[in-house]
């Protein structure tokens, strides 16, 4: 498999270079992707533009469509809001977090037969700076702002894009397939329009 020289990106931009020409690949290798978004230095005034809040729910803010190939958005949340569990439409899925701390709860699939409620596999706290992965076959997530008193930002590069996922009912097990939109797209607001159904969050 082709390498990429590990170098540590000195900006995001840098990052986004470094990552375009890793996703030059056809094959992604995921601790490559992971080390790599992991030793990039979260500073402020490098992805401010793209950090806009919303008051009730967390934000999905389109950073870089990575030629097709991947995904790159920052997702901002505020104090206490989280996400409902879910899927992530059989793509790889990189979480970095920017600023902040974020909670993410795993979860396995329910099973149809059994008709129940979802039981939560492990939990842990996302520090400024990790980088996680996950995927379809690592399980599902539920990933929350717990703080009162701190917003927080993560990086995410999700690849095949997708644009919509499954949502899981955690006393049931029941899904919904939702649609995710972006609260904006290159640092501008969406029209109101293309943003109704924001429904993950
Ligand atoms: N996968 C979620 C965010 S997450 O942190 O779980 C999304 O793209 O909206
Ligand atoms: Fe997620």
């Amino acid at each position: 498999m082709e390498h990429t020289e590990l170098v540590k990106p000195e900006s995001l931009e840098d990052l986004i270079q470094t990552l375009h020409k890793i996703f030059e690949s056809d094959r992604v290798n995921v601790e490559e992707v992971q080390s790599i978004m992991e030793s990039y230095e979260s500073k402020p005034h490098e992805w401010m533009k793209y950090a806009k809040f919303d008051q009730y729910r967390y934000t999905r803010n389109l950073v870089n469509e990575g030629n097709g190939k991947f995904n790159l958005m920052i997702l901002c949340w505020g104090e206490g809001h989280g996400s409902s569990i879910h899927d992530h439409t059989d793509s790889h899925c990189f979480l970095k977090l920017l600023q902040g701390q974020l909670k993410e709860t795993l979860f396995d699939w329910p099973d149809r037969r059994l008709q129940g409620g979802m039981t939560q596999k492990s939990q842990r706290v996302l520090l400024e700076n990790q980088c996680a992965y996950i995927n379809d076959s690592i399980g599902l997530h539920r990933v929350e702002n717990v703080s009162h008193t701190e917003t927080a930002v993560s990086l995410h590069l999700y690849s095949p894009p997708f644009q919509t996922c499954r949502t899981f009912d955690q006393r049931t097990g029941h899904h919904n397939t939702v649609r995710m939109t972006f609260w904006s797209q290159f640092g501008e607001r969406t029209p109101y329009e293309s943003t109704v159904s924001q429904e993950n969050n």
